[in-house]
């Protein structure tokens, strides 16, 4: 999440509302290869499939939080144009996902609609990889803002394991994206309702800065009810990363890819608007979805048959049963539960 200044524009997250106890994992101890903090990272994708990465102290760091906040600037001035604007630029899904989302599209967990303006900007269009796409003018006018966040936030999380920088390069075609994110404010909150509904993201990783509350998990052996549904407390100076299906597949489940989505943001939260920003990392088209092989990784097992579609197949394999209804996405992968 961007500096204390965005912080300070909004009403406080409420002292009373439970929050999942996240980890918070600082980015200047791991840039020092300091051991515990590897261990403490490792264990947070284990059990949660979340964890809060400090910035501060880290140069890198610091530089991705100043950048972040043009994001969010950004993510206003996008909102604040007019519907029919924004709608020039809707996207088409299911094959292209690129562009502007109206809120009310998409089915929720509770069989209502969503209430999420999202803006999804492709990373090769911004890096010049594939030919440029006309987006909405705030977005074109800020496209070495979006080269430095994509630049940044890369840096920041290819630090990790050598193999997971090189299977997302910035330099090949992927369907990695900037999304920026809008949940309208509500005058007489509805605190039951969801404004995104429950999913896991599909890619490797995702890094995401909220201010506002809102984002919630479902803790693993936990039932899908309401009650069960926690919140994640934005912490000024970090960002809140989680682990995609993408990574958990590569590892065998090792790691965990949670459940989550965004509810109503608890107490005066919810009059405010909210806005967030997220880096999707997804992997280069052409890569393989086969169990990567390492130390930590269990050999997959004769009887199991290992993955042999590349990404693209596998992505559009999954968004299709998740369409047909034949898969619906829940929280996977890590110590608790061992192997998928
Ligand atoms: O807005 C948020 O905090 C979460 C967004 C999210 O989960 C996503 O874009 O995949
Ligand atoms: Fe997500």
């Amino acid at each position: 999440m961007p500096t204390t200044k965005y912080f300070a524009q909004v009403p406080p997250f409420p002292s009373e509302v439970q929050i999942v106890p996240l980890p918070k994992v600082s980015l200047q101890k791991l840039q020092n290869e300091s051991v515990e903090e590897s261990q403490l990272l490792l264990e947070a994708c284990q059990n949660w499939g979340f964890f809060l990465l400090d910035l501060q102290q880290s140069e890198k760091g610091e530089e991705l939080l100043e950048v972040a906040g043009k994001m969010f600037d950004l993510t206003k001035e996008t909102f604040d144009l007019d519907q029919s604007v924004l709608d020039r630029y809707a996207y088409k899904p299911p094959h292209d996902l690129t562009g502007y989302k109206r809120k009310g599209q998409l089915k929720t967990d509770d069989g209502k609609m969503d209430r999420m303006d999202l803006y999804s900007i492709n990373q090769d269009d911004i890096l010049a990889n594939r030919p440029p796409r006309r987006n909405a003018d705030p977005i074109e006018a800020k496209r070495a803002e979006l080269r430095q966040f994509i630049e940044s936030s890369h840096s920041v999380i290819g630090l990790n394991p050598g193999t997971l920088s090189a299977l997302c390069p910035l330099d090949q075609i992927s369907e990695t994206s900037v999304r920026l994110l809008l949940g309208q404010s509500q005058s007489t909150p509805e605190y039951d309702s969801i404004t995104l509904g429950g999913h896991t993201d599909i890619g490797t990783i995702t890094l995401l800065f909220n201010v506002v509350g809102g984002l919630q998990i479902l803790p693993a052996a936990k039932e899908n009810t309401p009650e069960n549904w926690q919140y994640i407390k934005p912490e000024p100076g970090h960002a809140v990363v989680n682990i995609g299906d993408t990574l958990l597949e590569w590892t065998g489940g090792v790691l965990r890819s949670a459940l989550h989505r965004v509810s109503t943001a608890p107490g005066e939260q919810a009059l405010v608007s909210r806005q967030s920003v997220a880096y999707l990392v997804r992997p280069k088209n052409s890569a393989s979805m086969q169990t990567l092989k390492g130390e930590f990784i269990p050999p997959v097992e004769e009887n199991e048959g290992d993955e042999t579609r590349s990404v693209n197949e596998w992505a559009a394999w999954r968004a299709k049963q998740i369409m047909l209804g034949q898969l619906k996405p829940q929280t996977r992968g890590g110590t608790r539960m061992g192997k998928v």
